[in-house]
């Protein structure tokens, strides 16, 4: 998929499957799949590095996985998350960010919010660089929102979100992430708008659909309503390590041919 892909699936009603992708290994393995592109998402924070909420997620982090995932899936698109506050400080510091993430292998970025990013998101389009925007649930905002809560849920509530929503795109924001609102307002903002709408949590009538690949792969603790899993990875992962464990303490392993010979 390439960048001008999101508005022509938009257009032909081709839905667009996205994953978040962290490390060189599931790369190699999601770029041989069908998924058209990758989000390198500051949930790494979480997922990957084990903090409590994406707010602690770093540009150094950012940085060395967006490049461990860009080795991996040559063939991809890939969209990097900025981190908290790396996008709220001067334009130049905010450039400076976003530079790294593209030297490191993005061929876009992500930023939640679109209220107070609006000169950014301009001038990012205006340089060359495809924003990708992300409304509805913020989970940056988890400290201001007390939690990890359905967005949107009244009348004043989705206005507000269409309103940030028509905003992007006219700064021109190529696509965004709509995340956890009721599938009323999934469907009408993906109505209203001319670019794709990439739902999380935000039901079936989204233009493409993103998931936390450790989420849909069954590794994660939490799971939230919309997590979907695919495979019972723990289990298979589980499994693999006592067999490891038990066989070392048989000595069942290793083999003869395993072993070398004199
Ligand atoms: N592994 C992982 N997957 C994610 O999807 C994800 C992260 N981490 N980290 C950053 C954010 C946090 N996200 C979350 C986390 C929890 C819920 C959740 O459990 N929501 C409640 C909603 C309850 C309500 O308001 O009704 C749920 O029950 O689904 C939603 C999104 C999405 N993002
Ligand atoms: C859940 C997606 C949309 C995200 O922003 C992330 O993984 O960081
Ligand atoms: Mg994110």
């Amino acid at each position: 998929m390439k960048i001008t892909d999101f508005i022509e699936y938009k257009q032909t009603g081709r839905k667009i499957s996205m994953l978040t992708c962290y490390d060189f290994w599931t790369a190699k393995i999601v770029d041989n799949s069908s998924v058209d592109c990758l989000l390198v998402g500051d949930s790494l924070s979480m997922v990957m590095h084990g903090h409590d909420s994406t707010v602690t997620a770093t540009m150094e982090m950012m940085e060395l996985h967006t490049q461990a995932v860009s080795r991996g899936a040559s063939s991809k698109f890939i969209v990097g998350d900025m981190p908290f506050l790396s996008n709220r400080g001067s334009l130049d510091k905010s450039l400076d960010n976003v530079l790294r993430l593209m030297r490191a292998g993005a061929h876009a970025i992500k930023l939640e919010g679109v209220k107070g990013n609006e000169a950014l998101i301009q001038h990012l389009v205006e340089s060359g660089v495809p924003v990708m925007g992300h409304l509805g649930l913020m989970p940056q905002s988890v400290n201001t929102l007390g939690g990890y809560k359905v967005q949107g849920k009244n009348q004043q509530q989705a206005d507000q979100i269409t309103e940030q929503a028509l905003l992007a795109q006219e700064l021109g924001c190529f696509s965004i992430v709509l995340e956890c609102v009721p599938e009323t307002l999934g469907k009408s903002l993906s109505q209203a708008l001319q670019i794709p709408v990439i739902g999380i949590g935000a039901g079936v009538e989204t233009d493409g659909q993103v998931l936390v690949m450790q989420d849909m792969l069954g590794t994660s603790e939490h799971k939230a309503r919309f997590v979907r899993t695919y495979c019972n990875l723990q289990e298979t992962l589980t499994q693999a390590f006592d067999q490891f464990d038990n066989d070392v303490k048989a000595q069942q392993y290793p083999n003869a041919d395993e072993s070398y010979p004199s």
